[in-house]
């Protein structure tokens, strides 16, 4: 799948501006950026639901911009396009197969489809309860069985857990990455939750004010970010003086030397003491970590932190 130089508007308010973006077969890829960024909008013009107003889409280097949504072939998962409340669950999963105006399968192995899949997503037995009598989660994977049953291209995702809890999320999406390796699928998502995105993803796009700030590996965008947007947005980040960024398990306690700093709050955070302070003289707030196996530094003390690996960035020419 490739976007190439799309844009796109609404009214005088330009969501999309020219994105460049190619998906290989089998990656499976995360949009990430904030609310407002142009993720939803962008995954919408891949899917057919909404239309750029320039550049392309192609998919295997054939321009789809003028086919719909079913010529396309994409799966998706919507957070708007919710189950059919009044159809049980085999008849949801089995929807995208028998509105089909051509190339219809018999009604028998519809079924027969339906049942296989919700067998793949784990809900054997449960096709003939409705939606309401399902939990969220459950109710994520028929939704995700509907968007398989047309054996997609394409495997569109937004926020598709972005209603469930912490732990159910966690689960969900772990299986649903074992999912996509099995099925052999391609699969792009779009979340605003970096945690979801580098635990998840092969590919990382980020995505700031209707651009694509970075592409890249969960490594190469954490490790590597291009810009200070994605400094701050993937992982935590602290800005000291000169302009440079560090993580905060980036820094070092030191004896001397270094920038000192007061300590203003300390806290346990797994096996680390989570300093919070300030560095002298700049009232500019830093946080770092100290292995818990040391004693927490006191709070009102100045110690002296060393970063261990920082980034500088330059202003980008336009
Ligand atoms: N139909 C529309 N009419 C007008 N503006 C729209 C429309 N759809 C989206 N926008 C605007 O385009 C921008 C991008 O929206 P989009 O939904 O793509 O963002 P997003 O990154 O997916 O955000 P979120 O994480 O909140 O879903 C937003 O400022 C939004 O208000």
């Amino acid at each position: 799948m490739r976007v190439q130089n799309v844009t796109k508007t609404f009214g005088d308010f330009a969501a999309l501006h020219g994105i460049d973006l190619e998906i290989k077969p089998g990656e499976f890829v995360a949009l990430l950026g904030p609310s407002g960024s142009g993720k939803t909008t962008l995954l919408r013009i891949i899917a057919g639901l909404e239309f750029q107003d320039g550049g392309e889409v192609l998919f295997d280097g054939e321009d789809v911009s003028s086919r719909s949504v079913g010529e396309r072939q994409v799966g998706f998962v919507f957070q708007q396009y919710a189950l059919f409340k009044h159809m049980t669950v085999a008849e949801n999963v089995a929807f995208g197969l028998s509105v089909r105006r051509k190339g219809r399968p018999p009604k028998a192995d519809i079924r027969a489809r339906a049942e296989e899949l919700l067998r793949l997503v784990q809900l054997d037995g449960l096709g003939k309860r409705y939606p309401g009598q399902l939990s969220g989660g459950q109710r994520q994977r028929v939704a995700l069985a509907r968007a398989l049953a047309i054996e997609p291209r394409l495997l569109l995702l937004d926020e598709p857990f972005g209603a469930l809890d912490a732990k159910v999320r966690k689960d969900l999406r772990r299986w649903l990455r074992g999912l996509h390796e099995t099925m052999g699928l391609t699969s792009i998502f779009v979340t605003h939750d970096q945690e979801e995105a580098l635990e998840l993803a092969d590919r990382i796009v980020v995505m700031d004010h209707g651009r694509i700030e970075q592409v890249g590996t969960p490594e190469q965008v954490y490790m590597e970010p291009a810009s200070p947007f994605v400094s701050n947005f993937v992982g935590e980040t602290n800005q000291l003086p000169g302009g440079i960024h560090v993580r905060p398990h980036d820094i070092d306690l030191v004896a001397s030397g270094g920038i000192p700093v007061v300590v203003d709050n300390v806290f346990r955070r797994g096996g680390s003491w989570r300093v919070e302070g300030r560095i002298e003289g700049h009232d500019r707030v830093v946080e770092f970590d100290v292995n818990a196996a040391s004693p927490a530094p006191t709070l009102g003390d100045t110690v002296r932190i060393q970063p261990l690996r920082e980034r500088q960035f330059h202003k980008r020419r336009l």
